[in-house]
């Protein structure tokens, strides 16, 4: 598996860089399949991202935008990744771009799981885009080191969907899309900023357990090259 770097000046050269090839990736998905899809991470680096991406001039209605992982909480909730794409990324042009939230006002976070799951099978695989994060613990998507279902959660023989996951790192109960329905989107992207987090990349890009940093899985074994998008 490959991995290419491309480093930006600072993080608005970086959005709009990155908005530049998503917004390429998701246009020719749409000229070619008649729709596109893109799954999307939370946390505090992408909103600058969104911002930019929802200002470029693509057939938004003909595109599906989901979530990477979502904590359990509502969308009324400050620590929700569906406000925060709510609020940065479904404005403008990208308003019209039809939106599957993983979180559902079920029961438990495994029956928002099931729902979420179930609502999200119905967009075509892979995904055009996914663009993951990772935090200063070597996480990526919800698959926290520690976590209840890690294990499961990046055997890339567990079927594509939604899954929840609890860890000491993580706050609230998380709900976050397997391994095997990320890491061969056609367009994989690894979004991150700061000079602690090339720090953190490095240590991930050498020797170690992925349960010690779950971003090993992507950096290890995903099918499509990753795109690594980084400003100081
Ligand atoms: O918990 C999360 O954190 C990561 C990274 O967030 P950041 O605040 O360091 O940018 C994010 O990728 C993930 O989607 C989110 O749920």
């Amino acid at each position: 598996m490959s991995t290419t770097l491309h480093t930006f000046d600072n993080g608005a050269a970086l959005a709009e860089g990155l908005a530049d090839a998503v917004s390429a990736a998701l246009a020719t998905g749409i000229a070619t399949r008649g729709t596109a899809s893109i799954a999307v991470s939370g946390g505090s680096t992408p909103k600058a991202f969104f911002q930019a991406l929802a200002r470029k001039d693509i057939a938004w209605d003909k595109v599906t935008v989901t979530l990477v992982d979502e904590r359990f909480v509502p969308p009324e909730s400050d620590r929700s990744n569906h406000a925060l794409v709510t609020a940065n990324l479904l404005q403008g042009p990208a308003a019209k771009a039809h939106f599957l939230p993983l979180y559902h006002a079920a029961a438990s976070a495994e029956d928002a799981a099931g729902l979420s799951s179930k609502a999200t099978a119905k967009i075509g695989t892979p995904f055009d885009v996914v663009v993951l994060g990772m935090g200063t613990d070597g996480h990526t998507a919800s698959f926290f080191p520690g976590g209840t279902q890690l294990s499961r959660a990046i055997d890339a023989t567990t079927p594509r969907g939604v899954i929840t996951m609890e860890a000491e790192g993580a706050g609230e109960p998380r709900l976050t899309f397997t391994f095997s329905s990320l890491h061969d989107a056609r367009l994989l992207v690894l979004h991150i900023e700061g000079e602690g987090k090339k720090v953190v990349l490095a240590k991930a890009e050498g020797p170690g357990d992925e349960a010690e940093m779950p971003i090993r899985t992507m950096l290890r074994r995903a099918a499509s090259p990753l795109q690594i998008y980084w400003a100081p």
